[in-house]
């Protein structure tokens, strides 16, 4: 049966980020992730945790300046001082949370010389993923679709599973999201029953496509391809990452098939 992570940075907005804790687990979700936690104090985020018996299992590494439309810095030329001082920040909030995963942006890049892009992302992700093994953390990469993100550097699965194939470290996994790739190239259960048995996927997501609303609506067949997960014997967590329609807790109507009880 999958298990889902509710996406606090896009579910729950109409609560204040701190109670989002407490309304995701009144909602039955018994683990939480979001973009960044770098604006609270990690000790108070462990509380929340702690306090609603949730689990932390994903937030993103610093991705630069975020506010002025940076999407992560680990594929640029000339960030690697400031990579590696993020890695270290997010390591230290994942020690923190007991978050087990920590997922690393590469950033928009403008058209050529995307050999020296992908060097730099190569060697930042080597680093990091050395850094984070010694605690016991993985680092994801997500490819992202280019109608939501122009310019982003990662778009395709297959560009992924090579950049992790070549930097070869066990603990760096790829994030799939199930909206992005949808919109990137389709074809999902043919590409989860390819990437799932890899070993390297290390998280999925899941958003309606085209709106990124619930995954009940559009284009999805969330019945379909959660069967499909659960027969590849995928044991990770599946991330919630939508935009609720109208009300978060009311549009949760489509998990209630997945659920053995009756929330
Ligand atoms: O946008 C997404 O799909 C993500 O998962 C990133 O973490 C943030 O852009
Ligand atoms: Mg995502």
């Amino acid at each position: 049966m999958p298990r889902f992570a509710a996406n606090l940075s896009m579910m729950y907005t109409e609560h204040d980020f701190l109670d989002r804790f407490a309304a995701a687990a009144a909602d039955g979700f018994e683990a939480v992730e979001y973009l960044f936690p770098y604006a609270y104090d990690a000790a108070e985020l462990r509380r929340r945790l702690d306090d609603h018996g949730l689990r932390q299992v994903l937030f993103n590494a610093p991705p630069g300046a975020w506010e002025s439309g940076e999407r992560g810095i680990a594929a640029l030329p000339g960030r690697e001082a400031e990579v590696r001082s993020g890695i270290g920040r997010a390591l230290e909030y994942a020690a923190e949370l007991g978050c087990p995963r920590v997922h690393v942006m590469a950033g928009l890049v403008g058209p050529g010389d995307s050999a020296k892009h992908r060097d730099t992302y190569l060697a930042n992700l080597t680093r990091a993923a050395e850094r984070a093994a010694a605690a016991g953390v993985d680092i994801l990469i997500e490819p992202i679709n280019g109608r939501d993100m122009p310019g982003y550097f990662l778009n395709r699965q297959s560009e992924a599973h090579t950049v992790v194939r070549e930097v070869g470290a066990p603990n760096l996994k790829v994030q799939l999201d199930l909206y992005h790739c949808q919109i990137v190239e389709g074809d999902l259960t043919t590409t989860l029953r390819r990437d799932l048995p890899t070993g390297r996927v290390g998280h999925l997501q899941i958003a309606g496509v085209p709106d990124r609303h619930e995954p009940d609506r559009g284009e999805l067949d969330i019945r379909h391809l959660f069967g499909v997960i659960d027969d590849l014997g995928f044991d990770g967590w599946i991330g919630c990452e939508y935009i609720p329609r109208a009300g978060t807790s009311e549009g949760l109507g489509w998990r209630h098939d997945y659920r053995g009880d009756n929330a």
